[in-house]
Formats: C-alpha cells, structure tokens, sequence
C-alpha cells in the first residue's frame, strides 16, 4: 500500500508520514516548501510541486499511477485565521482550488481513498459545552469556510466517483512527536508563549473577562502525534466495509485555559511565570471542546496525551534548536 501526502513536509503532515514509514509502508510526500521542510521528509520519496497550478492535476494522477498509490491524505492549505479575513480570495484559489486537483487527479487515477485536513474553525462561534459533529457548522472566517467547503466537496466526489472520504476536524494541535518535526511557526498559543519567555518577554493572555473559571478562554490542545495516529485510523477506517460518517472531530475532550497552559509551561521549564493581561482578541469563542465520542466509537481513536505531555514535547523541541523558520511567517 502507497499513500501519498500532500503537505507531508508541514508539521503535522510530517508525523503522519514518520508514523506511515516505521509501520513499514511506502509514502510519497508532494509538497511545495512553502511553509513545509524538506529535512523533515527523510526517507520518503519528496515531490515538489504546488497543487494549486493548472498542470498539478496530470502531474499529480501520474505521480498517483506510476507510484502505485492507493490513499491520499491532503494537509496541503493556508491556515492563518487573520490571514483568509484579509484576503480570502488567496484561501478560495488555494485551498479549494488545491483539493479541487487533488479530486480530479484521484478521479483521473482512481484512487478512492481520501483522508483530508479540515479544522474546528468550521464551527465558528458555537454556544456549546462540547462540540459536537450533529452540531451545523457556521464559520466565521474565510479559512473556516475553506474547510467546510472542502467537506463538501469530498460529499461530491464520493458521489461521482465512488470515493471513499474522512474529514478530520482537528481542535487545537500543540506539541511534536520528534523534536525535529515540531512547529517552527510562532503562530499558535504554545510557541507563541515560548517564544517571548525566550526573548525576555512576558506572554499576553488575550482577554480575562470569559465566562469561564479563570475568566480566561478554553481551548481542547490534542497532541500532534496523537493527531497523527487519528490519520492511520482514518486509512484504516476508509478501507474498512462500514463507514457512517465522513467528518470527526479530533481533540481530547478535556478543555484548558490560557492560564492553565501558561501554568503547564511553567511546569515544564521548571520557572514562574506572570502573564500580562492583554484585550481580548476579536472573533475568540470562550470555550471550545470536543466531544470525541464519534471518533472513539467509529474509529477506535482516543488521544493519550494530555497537556503536559503536550507541553513538554514542545519545550524539549525548543531546547533541542528547532527554532521559527522566520521566511516562511516573516511574522514571527
Ligand atoms: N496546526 C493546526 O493547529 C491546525 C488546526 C486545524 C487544521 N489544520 C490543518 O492541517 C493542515 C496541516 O497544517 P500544519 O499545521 O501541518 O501546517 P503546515 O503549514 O506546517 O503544513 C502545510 C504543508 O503544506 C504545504 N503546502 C502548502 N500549500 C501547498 C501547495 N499549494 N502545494 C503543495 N504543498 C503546499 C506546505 O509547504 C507545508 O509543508 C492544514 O490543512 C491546516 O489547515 C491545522
Ligand atoms: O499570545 C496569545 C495567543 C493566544 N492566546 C489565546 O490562546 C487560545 C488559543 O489560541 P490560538 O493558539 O491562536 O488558537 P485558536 O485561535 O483557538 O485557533 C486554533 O485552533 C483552531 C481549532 O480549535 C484552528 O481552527 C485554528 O486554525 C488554530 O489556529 C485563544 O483563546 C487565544 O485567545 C492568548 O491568550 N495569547
């Protein structure tokens, strides 16, 4: 069995394909370095390529057929929340017009098997203890709506095609599974705040006055090597003769706060920290945690690391030099 990884260069895509290979099995990684590392897709086959470009979809299918391959999972995306509200025709082209030749080519060299990335930002706002799948998705923001728009275009191609097709809504992704595959963007909460401790600075906690225990918003941090073995479970599922559903959620069910996080890398680095109390950060629901009940029952996947795994795993990635890639997210 082949599987080919579109994004299989990025931060999650790389510890599927790690998981893929020590369990013995042939991966080819398409991937046009834009945000991904080449250094990260050691020992598998690397094709360079933007799937987005008119010609992605013949050289994709002869990739598919000359490979042998039999699944494709899809991570290849923009992914900046603030990024799609400022130019959401960047998100339309790329995202949906990327796995619109991802389909064709599949189509083109008849591979069924689609496990693709979409995100909890379909959801948007909701106003629920714990997200649910049966819950109607509502995205606030052009990225968010880019993955939904995606899951319906899986519906599609599953109906014209004969394809068979797994959307995983991942919650929030923290941490690294082998410190060279960890995160090198400063995007998200956990590197953010390593980030400015290791510049001298105190973190920003956006906003403390939730209603929340802490007054601080809560998220669902799921691990990224656990996310990682959600996607063989995904393949495995898609090979199977049942399949109910097409979307799960990944998370762990269990929420934490801002300051709970901040508390966790305190723990880890062994030091206090004081976080600043910033404004709140437009568009950020106060609590947001998965219910993994359909994922367990359906695909046998629960998450097995917690928080201060989470944490953990991405202070030791610090220490051991995996540092911003700042030509990527000139921002950080
Ligand atoms: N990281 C998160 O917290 C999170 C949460 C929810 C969903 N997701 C989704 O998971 C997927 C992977 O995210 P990630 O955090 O690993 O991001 P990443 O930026 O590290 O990985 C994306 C990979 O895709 C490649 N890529 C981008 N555009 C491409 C194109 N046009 N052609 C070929 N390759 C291209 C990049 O070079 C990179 O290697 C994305 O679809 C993202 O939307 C991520
Ligand atoms: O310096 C910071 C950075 C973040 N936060 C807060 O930390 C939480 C997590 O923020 P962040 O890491 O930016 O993640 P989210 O905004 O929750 O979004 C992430 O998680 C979503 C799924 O839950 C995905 O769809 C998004 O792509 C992904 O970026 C939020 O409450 C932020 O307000 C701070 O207080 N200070």
């Amino acid at each position: 069995m082949t599987t080919l990884v579109i994004g299989g260069a990025g931060y999650i895509g790389s510890h599927v394909v790690r998981l893929l290979l020590e369990q013995g099995q042939e991966v080819v990684v398409v991937d046009n370095l834009s945000t991904g590392l080449r250094s990260r897709t050691e020992g598998a086959e690397l094709i360079e390529l933007d799937v987005t470009l008119p010609e992605a979809r013949e050289r994709l299918a002869f990739q598919m057929q000359a490979s042998g391959v039999d699944s494709v999972i899809h991570f290849a995306s923009h992914k900046q929340v603030g990024e799609s509200v400022e130019k959401p025709e960047m998100y339309w082209h790329d995202n949906i017009g990327g796995l619109a030749n991802v389909l064709a080519a599949c189509s083109q060299a008849e591979v069924r098997d689609i496990v693709f990335s979409s995100s909890a930002a379909v959801y948007g706002m909701p106003d629920v203890d714990l997200v649910t799948e049966d819950l109607a998705p509502q995205p606030i923001n052009p990225y968010g709506a880019t993955k939904y728009v995606g899951e319906w275009m899986l519906a599609d191609a599953e109906r014209a095609h004969d394809m068979r097709t797994v959307a995983l809504r991942y919650f929030n992704v923290a941490g690294a599974g082998w410190p060279e595959l960890a995160d090198t963007a400063v995007m998200n909460l956990v590197p953010i705040v390593l980030d400015r401790l290791e510049r001298g600075l105190a973190p920003v906690v956006f906003g403390d006055g939730y209603d929340t225990p802490d007054g601080t918003c809560i998220r669902d941090y799921v691990h990224v090597l656990d996310l990682a073995h959600a996607h063989i479970a995904a393949l495995d599922y898609l090979r199977g003769e049942e399949r109910p559903h097409r979307a799960f959620n990944v998370g762990t069910g269990e929420g934490s706060s801002v300051l709970e996080v901040i508390d966790a890398i305190a723990r880890a680095k062994g030091i206090e920290i004081t976080p600043e109390i910033g404004p709140a950060r437009a568009g950020d629901p106060a609590r947001l945690i998965c219910s993994g009940d359909r994922i367990a029952r359906t695909l046998g996947w629960k998450s097995e690391h917690g928080l201060d795994d989470i944490v953990r795993s991405a202070v030791e990635a610090r220490a051991a030099g995996i540092t911003p890639d700042v030509e990527a997210y000139p921002e950080a």
